[in-house]
């Protein structure tokens, strides 16, 4: 890890939505500097809301946020990098602009060794171009919302390698959210559980039982699945036994 990457500090951090629905409740999570998140939680945990806020994209309504101890909302923080599905699947990419003339777009030229690596490592067709640009400049804080979903695993591995080795020769710190935990083993040095827009856990890797593994490769005839994927399908059936079904309340008063 680089030691001037920014740090994550959040501090007892309440949001509200607009509408006046609660978003987040009391958030407490520190991340070092240079280190690779995963953020983690069933769908509607709060992943995206806390990325958002982590972005400076929405004004915190209470509580501390800082990044790399400033708050990202007040001073418009360049170098922090938020991209999300609506970022990737934007419908640009449908077009006939050129590759290269998208990246120019948005400085490419001025940091060639990058976009050809980029290039490189995601074998860029017009698909993937969308996400280039996002990663193209040099981020300090790279906060991913599921967007590898486009990706054959080849990509997807060669993407995470490459985030990994961001983290090792730049002064850079990850967080992403992803439900796919597929080739991830390793790539993790700290994970942070939500449920229900709270914190549930969080810490270093090693701070995390990981469940024991059958040994053998195959458990009754399937193939196992990793440490990480058992963790994490522990703690969704947990929240999903804890929450009830969905619209269990609508059912209720509808009788
Ligand atoms: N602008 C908004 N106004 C009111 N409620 C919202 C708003 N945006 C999101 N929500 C609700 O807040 C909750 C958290 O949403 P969020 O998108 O942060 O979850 P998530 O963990 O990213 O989920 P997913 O895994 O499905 O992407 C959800 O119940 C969602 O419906």
């Amino acid at each position: 890890m680089v030691a001037e990457a920014p740090s994550i500090h959040v501090k007892d951090l309440t949001y509200n939505f607009p509408d006046g629905s609660a978003g987040l409740k009391d958030i407490n999570v520190d991340l070092p500097p240079g280190s690779r998140t995963l953020l983690i939680g069933a769908n509607g945990a709060g992943k995206t809301t806390l990325l958002r806020l982590a972005s400076g994209k929405k004004l915190t309504t209470n509580g501390t946020l800082l990044i790399g101890g400033v708050d990202p909302f007040k001073m418009g923080l360049e170098g922090v990098t938020y991209l999300g599905l609506e970022w990737v699947l934007n419908p640009i990419v449908r077009n006939d602009i050129y590759v290269h003339e998208l990246l120019a777009s948005v400085g490419g030229n001025a940091y060639p060794t990058r976009r050809d690596e980029l290039i490189r490592i995601l074998d860029i067709d017009r698909r993937r171009v969308q996400l280039t640009m996002g990663l193209l400049r040099p981020w300090s804080i790279l906060l991913l919302d599921e967007v590898t979903v486009d990706l054959d695993v080849l990509a997807r591995s060669r993407f995470l390698s490459f985030l990994a080795q961001e983290t090792m020769t730049r002064a850079c710190t990850i967080v992403y959210a992803t439900h796919i935990m597929d080739g991830l083993a390793g790539w993790p040095t700290h994970l942070v559980r939500m449920t229900l827009g709270t914190i549930r856990k969080f810490g270093p890797v090693e701070a995390f039982d990981l469940p024991p593994l059958p040994t053998g490769r195959e458990v009754g005839g399937l193939l196992r699945n990793s440490a990480l994927l058992e963790l994490v399908l522990g703690w969704l059936r947990e929240d999903l036994e804890e929450r009830g079904p969905r619209g269990r309340k609508m059912q209720q008063t509808g009788r």
